[in-house]
């Protein structure tokens, strides 16, 4: 895919239909640990006047635990599990009224999904977060998406809203994301750095990593700093997705185009949403070690993993899991679903497909991986 130059993003981005806004919790929130109604009605009128424009907006907002602290009495942001998820169990409700009084006053609707990192993960639970979602837009509502922080397990957990943000766009098949924040932008360093320069355009976010200094968050309130707002401007590019990084005062300004904050180019095609699933959010539940025929065969496309080509298993799972394939060197070269239960793998392994007939029986003979579910890393 040839690079596009800024201008291009930023007209694409202005001519998104499906948009997924995700608002960090210091642009909603005090350092008391409180709501900020300005703010935060700033920010739904400048995404309501987008749905205005014909445009359908899925909001991923953090800030329940920033929201929920302050009415409970602490000074700061909790630092344990129990009690962030006791903050953020009071906080969602305060923050769904408030979205929900501003977005009336537009007169849009808005429906809250509080998704683990689980239901990523699985597929089924994927394909219904999927299919609310689809039904609200198509209802014109404006779906409020945030970690379910009162019930996720700390050992599986997103922690941020950034990498949430990239899945939720690939779940809706957006066509821009936009990550509002309390900074305008990259910069070369953290903000606060006196040589740290905003960097308005980023072709190709798998190179910027080299030059840019990045620190965690600025703020008392937010989670992830700027490493995983990247990381989510690389799921989003690589997913042929283009992103705007921008404070949030100027969400209405980056949802037209204009040159503000940090546009990063889509740097491939867009997938289906199925292979996107199973290169990102999917967790891999063991490796199948592929030979250097097969790793070759991999890393050419379009070939499915053969048992005549893997030497080893590691880990336990079912059929229609995904596992990750690596080469003897242990090198990374794909993700994909495996078609055996890990038990049955040892008696596949470096047989062709008419001995496994032969030994095992027909439902057998096909493909360890087959290439449909495999996702080149
Ligand atoms: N290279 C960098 N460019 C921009 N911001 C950076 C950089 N490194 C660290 N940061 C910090 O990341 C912060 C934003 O992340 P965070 O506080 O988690 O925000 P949010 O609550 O919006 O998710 C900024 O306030 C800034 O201090
Ligand atoms: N789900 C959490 C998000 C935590 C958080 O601070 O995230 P962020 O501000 O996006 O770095 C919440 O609502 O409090």
């Amino acid at each position: 895919m040839s690079t596009q130059s800024q201008s291009e993003v930023r007209r694409s981005i202005a001519e998104a239909r499906t948009i997924v806004v995700k608002v960090g919790s210091s642009s909603l929130t005090s350092s008391s640990g409180h709501l900020d109604p300005e703010r935060l009605f700033n920010l739904v009128s400048a995404l309501a006047q987008t749905v205005r424009m014909d445009a359908r907006i899925v909001l991923v907002s953090s800030g329940a635990i920033a929201a929920g602290f302050g009415p409970l009495g602490f000074d700061s942001r909790p630092t344990d599990v129990a009690t962030q998820q006791a903050a953020a169990s009071v906080g969602q409700g305060l923050l769904m009224s408030q979205y929900e009084a501003a977005f009336a006053r537009y007169g849009l609707k808005v429906g809250q999904i509080l998704i683990t990192a689980r239901d990523t993960i699985q597929a089924t639970q994927y394909r219904n977060v999927q299919r609310t979602l689809n039904r609200l837009l198509d209802l014109g509502v404006v779906p409020i998406v945030n970690e379910n922080d009162a019930l996720a397990s700390n050992e599986i957990r997103f922690g941020d809203n950034d990498r949430l943000s990239a899945l939720v766009a690939n779940i809706v098949r957006a066509d821009a994301l936009i990550l509002l924040t309390d900074v305008d932008g990259l910069y070369t360093a953290p903000p606060k750095e006196p040589d740290a320069k905003q960097i308005p355009y980023v072709p190709n976010v798998l190179d910027t990593l080299d030059n840019v200094r990045i620190g965690g968050t600025g703020s008392g309130v937010g989670t992830g700093g700027m490493v995983t707002k990247l990381e989510a401007a690389r799921v989003a590019a690589v997913s042929g997705i283009p992103s705007v990084l921008t404070k949030a005062t100027n969400a209405g300004p980056a949802l037209m185009g204009d040159r503000v904050g940090t546009v990063f180019a889509p740097i491939k095609r867009r997938g289906t949403s199925r292979r996107l699933w199973i290169g990102f959010a999917a967790d891999p539940r063991g490796t199948l070690i592929a030979d250097a025929g097969a790793a070759k065969a991999i890393r050419g496309g379009h070939a499915s993993l053969l048992s005549a080509g893997v030497v080893g298993v590691t880990g336990e799972f079912s059929a229609g899991d995904p596992v990750l394939i690596v080469d003897e060197q242990g090198n990374k070269l794909a993700r994909g679903l495996s078609g055996f239960d890990s038990e049955e793998i040892p008696a596949t392994l470096g047989r062709t497909s008419a001995q496994l007939r032969k030994l095992l029986g027909s439902e057998y003979a096909h493909p360890l991986v087959h290439r449909d579910d495999l996702v080149l890393l």
